[in-house]
């Protein structure tokens, strides 16, 4: 982790203007000096106290002669090798209108000498992709312009507005870059969802042409702007994303350069405008005093909130300052005298970001798809090295020549009773994992044959299949005795005379073969009845555990093997269940039929008694 302060320079403008009294100190070891001069103007005679010199240090002073090629040698440079090498990067340009923002970070248009530092920083890396054959490089650029609070993606032709949220991603989430590292050769793409800004040629033509194409692009997406020629009055952010890989290996190094040209900072009171300019005017006061906000709360200690979400910039830039990056400043003076104030207004915010410490880091992540492919490759490795070793070729599967050894192999372990028998597979994984599946099995069979003869014995011991065949013939004599005590009480109370008259009228009855027909049925009914109550009693014997053991030796049972002792269990069980059941249907019918019988002797007895008191009455039998 690199942990260091953010870097400031200031750049002069060159200018023909009367320009203040200013001094430039640049000394190899402690740094540039930077000092404005205002003589006290005593000629109104009071005495003026105000302060003469304003002193300001920085890590270089780069006066009205500096050509574009120091700046980005000395500032851009640095800080491109430090994003090839995986760690993030910001360049900001802070300065009055006017004072060379634009021309410092973008360039002018007149001289092909003039470019500025994006220009030469994408030629500088894209030389270094060519060069450097030891990486794999992809880049992807973005451009956002924020006016007003509003963000434009100035790569895209609609220039469409966008709030923060709607911007494409690298633009307000700056963690990560859009689309994951792809394996293709180094190019330059735009950002998420628009098109590659180039085609592909090989060769120092590319360069040029990159450069060339860029610098058009720039000045025409800054003119095609909603806002046109109110750029200035606008912040520009320019991106490159960068993904480095080592051919072959899975650590991808992502990083990204920001290069911002903020906008012009003077103060609304002094430059007395009014309308749509004064409401940008205040946009771009209001966003910068928060940018002011935010660096003081970093330089402060102790600070815990930092007010990045107050205003778009801060949000975007927010990784820039106080986080992952290694950033420097520009501060862009004038030296001519009417801007004096302005001058040392930008200096004095220079040295507040001058406290303003970052932590960088060299951000390293895993290539998941490769580092799969790496795996794949070292297995592949690692069971050649095996099959060289045991001198077996081993395939996913195990062979059924393999499964039948292990299978016999595993059945002779179990039954010898030696305890330090021990079971030997060999180093192999499939085999093992073979044997742990066969011993599960025959555990879980176990477990099972265990739990059957516990309900086995349960239910032979608490008697309950005894009573339930003691209840079920408990039943049929029940219902026999009921049977006897009606046909009792259809009788008793008839005289001789009376039952002899009943036998006659009952065989003359129309009822009679019904009742017939229902006396031999229920007869039936208890006959069967009395043979499945046998039944259910042998069955139950079959589950008594004495029973089992004399059947099982008489059948050769093995009822040590789970399987053999799961299949007598179950049926035994089952045989008893179905016989038991047929014995409770057979129940019911015999009570049907009882119901129906008494139903028919009631009607005749009644027919009876009605026919007999008309013949008492027609013979005047008393
Ligand atoms: N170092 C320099 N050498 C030559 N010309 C310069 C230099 N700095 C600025 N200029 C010229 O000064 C003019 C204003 O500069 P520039 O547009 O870069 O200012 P700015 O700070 O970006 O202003 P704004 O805030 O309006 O965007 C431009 O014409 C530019 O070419």
């Amino acid at each position: 982790m690199v942990r260091q302060t953010i870097q400031i320079f200031a750049r002069v403008k060159p200018t023909k203007k009367p320009t203040a009294v200013y001094t430039v100190d640049n000394e190899e070891h402690s740094g540039g000096s930077l000092e404005f001069v205002i003589p006290r103007d005593l000629a109104d005679g009071f005495i003026n106290n105000k302060r003469e010199s304003y002193r300001f240090r920085f890590l270089k002073v780069f006066d009205q002669a500096t050509k574009q090629e120091e700046i980005f040698e000395t500032i851009a440079k640095p800080v491109a090798d430090n994003v090839l090498a995986g760690y993030n990067g910001t360049i900001f340009a802070y300065g009055q209108t006017g004072s060379g923002k634009t021309f410092t970070i973008t360039g002018g248009a007149e001289r092909y000498s003039d470019r500025g530092i994006i220009p030469r920083t994408l030629s500088y890396l894209y030389q270094h992709f060519t060069q450097d054959s030891s990486m794999v490089y992809t880049t992807q650029i973005s451009y956002l312009e924020i006016y007003n609070e509003v963000g434009y993606d100035l790569l895209d032709p609609r220039h469409e507005a966008s709030n923060l949220e709607d911007l494409p991603h690298e633009h307000h989430h700056m963690e990560q870059p859009p689309h994951p590292c792809p394996t293709r050769p180094p190019h330059c793409t735009a950002a998420a969802g628009v098109s590659p800004l180039l085609p592909q040629h090989e060769g120092e033509s590319r360069f040029s042409g990159l450069c060339a194409f860029l610098g058009l692009l720039l000045s025409q997406a800054l003119l095609e702007t909603p806002m046109n020629q109110a750029s200035t009055r606008s912040h520009c952010i320019f991106t490159i994303h960068l993904c480095g890989r080592e051919p072959g290996s899975a650590t991808l190094h992502r990083s990204k350069l920001h290069l911002v040209d903020l906008a012009g900072s003077e103060r609304v009171g002094k430059s007395g405008v009014g309308g749509q300019i004064l409401t940008e005017a205040k946009y771009i006061n209001l966003s910068l005093h928060y940018l002011e906000q935010v660096i003081t709360a970093l330089s402060e200690k102790n600070r815990s909130h930092i007010p990045y979400r107050n205003s778009m910039m801060t949000s975007v830039l927010r990784d820039s300052l106080g986080g992952n990056c290694m950033t420097t400043m520009i501060a862009t003076v004038s030296s001519e005298k009417t801007n004096i104030d302005e001058s040392i207004s930008t200096c004095r915010f220079a040295q507040r970001v001058a406290l303003i410490k970052n932590e960088a880091l060299v951000n390293e992540e895993l290539d998941p798809a490769l580092l799969i492919v790496r795996l794949k490759k070292e297995i592949q490795c690692l069971k050649e090295e095996l099959a060289m070793v045991t001198g077996e070729q081993r395939t996913d599967e195990l062979s059924q020549e393999e499964i039948q050894r292990i299978e016999e192999q595993v059945k002779l372990f179990l039954d010898d009773p030696d305890p330090d028998r021990t079971l030997d597979l060999g180093p192999d994984m499939r085999k093992i994992h073979h044997c742990f599946s066969l011993l599960k099995e025959r555990v879980q069979q176990k477990q099972q044959a265990q739990n059957i003869a516990a309900e086995a014995s349960a239910l032979s011991s608490s008697g309950l299949a005894d009573r339930q065949a003691s209840e079920a013939q408990g039943d049929l004599l029940k219902l026999k005795d009921l049977l006897t005590q009606r046909d009792n009480e259809i009788r008793p109370e008839l005289s001789i005379e009376q039952q002899e008259a009943f036998e006659i009228f009952r065989n003359d009855h129309g009822d009679r073969l019904t009742l017939e027909d229902n006396k031999a049925i229920l007869k039936q009914r208890f006959a069967e009845a009395k043979a499945l109550g046998e039944q259910v009693n042998q069955a139950r014997n079959r589950v008594n555990s004495d029973e089992m053991e004399r059947l099982t030796s008489e059948h050769n049972l093995d009822l040590s093997c789970p399987k053999e002792s799961h299949m007598w269990f179950s049926v035994a069980f089952d045989r008893y269940k179905s016989t038991f059941g047929r014995l409770k249907g057979l129940k019911t019918e015999i009570e049907h039929l009882q119901h129906l019988l008494q139903r028919s002797k009631i009607k005749l007895k009644r027919d009876f008694q009605d026919w007999w008191s008309q013949e008492a009455t027609r013979l005047q039998v008393p």
